[in-house]
């Protein structure tokens, strides 16, 4: 049975190549402005692969696609070329690679799980990657933050860099494609040590309840409101804001007035609120779907 679309593209492996010249330009420039070894996530029939050979720099491409992986190291000889998942790979290829550049027009079903999987890796220092144009868009928080992108902004630096038309690909895709850099900061804005406590801090402002922060503030730490006004001015947080409003220093300020303080720190998954008669207690909370 063939998987191949009439266009040459295994939709269920996201094979939608890339022919628009200006974003293949764009990439490799983005990549040239940076330093060290590259690692490509699928590489496809090599639409970047070859570019980026051409940098001068060591090229490592992985590709899930046996039948593509024999053909771009005939073709591409000076890259490296591994067959296997880039899912299950990552963490030992980036760790194989001494901080690496990571390249990728990311198959479209994998987005999630392989940003995801980069933004806990620590070995490397510059990603360009590909995506659907509302991941890019969301990622770089244009039109407001999402709860991912605030839990690791501290960290990294996301940039948009332009959107690709879905006729850039073939086959062409249902949805426009979007060109984001992500960047490891060389000064976090929040102590590494914190990280998981941070993140659940921001899971925890993100899935409360109240209107705005304000109030979201005053049911997770037990607070007044008043006491929790006066907490979002000291981080120059303006009245009404949303978790969505907030820039990386604003969230990284208002850790610092309210989530470093132990005793109103939660539980991964867990948020505390004031019940009658002032006690807190611990209760679970849901992540919204799709805030990714
Ligand atoms: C959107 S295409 C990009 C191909 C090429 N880089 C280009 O820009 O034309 C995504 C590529 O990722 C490959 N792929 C899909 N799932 C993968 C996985 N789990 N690990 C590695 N590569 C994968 C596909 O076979 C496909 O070649």
């Amino acid at each position: 049975m063939s998987h191949r679309s009439r266009h040459g593209g295994r939709h269920e492996l996201g094979q939608n190549f890339l022919v628009h010249r200006p974003t293949i330009d764009r990439i490799v420039t983005l990549v040239a402005s940076t330093a060290g070894p590259i690692l490509e996530i699928g590489a496809g029939d090599g639409a970047l692969t070859r570019p980026l050979t051409g940098l001068g720099r060591s090229v490592t491409a992985i590709e899930i696609d046996e039948h593509r992986v024999r053909m771009l190291r005939r073709r591409v000889p000076r890259a490296t070329v591994v067959q296997g998942d880039a899912v299950t790979e990552l963490t030992a290829l980036t760790r194989s690679l001494d901080r690496p550049v990571v390249v990728g027009n990311l198959p479209y079903h994998l987005t999630t799980p392989i940003l995801r999987r980069l933004l806990t890796e620590r070995r490397w220092q510059h990603a360009v990657l590909l995506t659907q144009w509302e991941v890019a868009r969301k990622r770089a928080g244009v039109g407001g933050s999402t709860m991912l992108t605030a839990q690791t902004t501290p960290w990294f630096v996301f940039e948009l860099h332009g959107r690709v038309p879905a006729h850039g690909f073939r086959p062409v895709p249902s949805v426009d494609g979007g060109l984001l850099s992500i960047t490891r900061r060389g000064s976090p804005l929040v102590d590494p040590a914190h990280r998981r406590r941070y993140e659940a801090f921001v899971r925890a402002l993100f899935t409360g309840r109240g209107r705005g922060l304000e109030s979201i503030v005053a049911t997770w730490t037990g607070w007044s409101r008043s006491t929790a006004r006066r907490a979002l001015d000291r981080a120059r947080i303006r009245s009404g804001s949303l978790p969505r409003d907030l820039d990386p220093h604003q969230w990284a300020q208002l850790w610092e007035v309210v989530g470093t303080r132990p005793d109103k720190v939660a539980e991964p998954g867990r948020s505390r609120i004031r019940v009658d008669g002032g006690t807190t207690v611990e209760r679970r909370r849901r992540c919204r779907p799709n805030d990714q």
